[in-house]
């Protein structure tokens, strides 16, 4: 099991509606992280990348299943052997479209895959967007993660449910706007001290119309600590997280052995 993880973080600004531009500054993005002299081994992108939210031509924007995304990872891992969390992307089925994450390991192989299940109303997903049935988890050199979307995080029932799977790191990728960057640290934070587990948030940047998103990505240890926060410009965030502080934390302050589910 490999304790020590290098991350690289994608925080980049999404062109609306245009897959092509976002695949083409998505790939020049993670050529630059693999090329860093501390090569990341896993490399996290934002919320529904390809497409932004783009929500009114949704149906024709979305990769059917997942299948364009899924190619292009696959040789991205095959090529430079890094783990990829494929952001979330508008996937598209036969009864609509999801807003899901796809997971990649070292040789390509999918790991896990996750669609949203808290739809935000306050920007219209749920009109668009059809919401996921479960949870997401996937597997990491040897260790369990769990994944949320966005909105995501303001349910701490979902971070539980996977903490108590067995995760010990959640990645969250994000198109979290302003006003609300107080919001979205306190809630990050939160789920980690709650959880005792590492929270790798991958925000988007960039504006949309009249919706300004802040970046402000980060990595969140299990003590509540950040290891590292971007600002608002796109850019890669790297960090480096040591798993066996789940333990260390976990033991410290036993709160799962703790808690007393009958009584609430
Ligand atoms: O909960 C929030 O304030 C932001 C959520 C959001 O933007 C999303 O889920 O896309």
């Amino acid at each position: 099991m490999k304790q020590r993880l290098r991350l690289a973080l994608l925080q980049m600004d999404i062109a609306v509606g245009e897959p092509e531009a976002n695949f083409a500054k998505l790939k020049t993005m993670m050529e630059e992280a693999a090329a860093c002299e501390e090569k990341p081994d896993v490399i996290v992108f934002p919320e529904m990348w390809n497409t932004g939210y783009a929500l009114t031509e949704i149906t024709g924007l979305a990769d059917s299943y997942g299948s364009r995304t899924k190619a292009f990872v696959k040789s991205f891992c095959e090529q430079h052997r890094i783990h990829v969390v494929a952001g979330s992307i508008a996937e598209g089925r036969e009864d609509g479209v999801y807003n899901t994450i796809f997971a990649f390991d070292r040789d390509g192989n999918e790991t896990g895959a996750y669609s949203k299940i808290h739809l935000f109303r306050l920007m219209d997903e749920e009109k668009y967007l059809k919401e996921g049935d479960k949870p997401g988890t996937l597997r990491l050199e040897g260790t369990d993660a769990g994944m949320m979307i966005c909105y995501d995080i303001r349910f701490p029932e979902l971070a539980r449910k996977l903490a108590l799977g067995g995760a010990k790191l959640l990645f969250v990728p994000a198109e979290w706007p302003h006003p609300r960057l107080h919001h979205w640290r306190t809630l990050l934070t939160a789920r980690a001290i709650e959880n005792q587990m590492f929270v790798v948030a991958c925000n988007r940047t960039g504006r949309s119309g009249d919706t300004a998103f802040f970046g402000h990505s980060m990595v969140i240890d299990p003590w509540g600590e950040t290891v590292a926060e971007a600002g608002e410009e796109e850019t890669i965030l790297y960090a480096e997280i040591d798993l066996a502080l789940v333990d260390a934390v976990r033991s410290k302050i036993p709160v799962f052995e703790d808690r007393r589910p009958a009584l609430y």
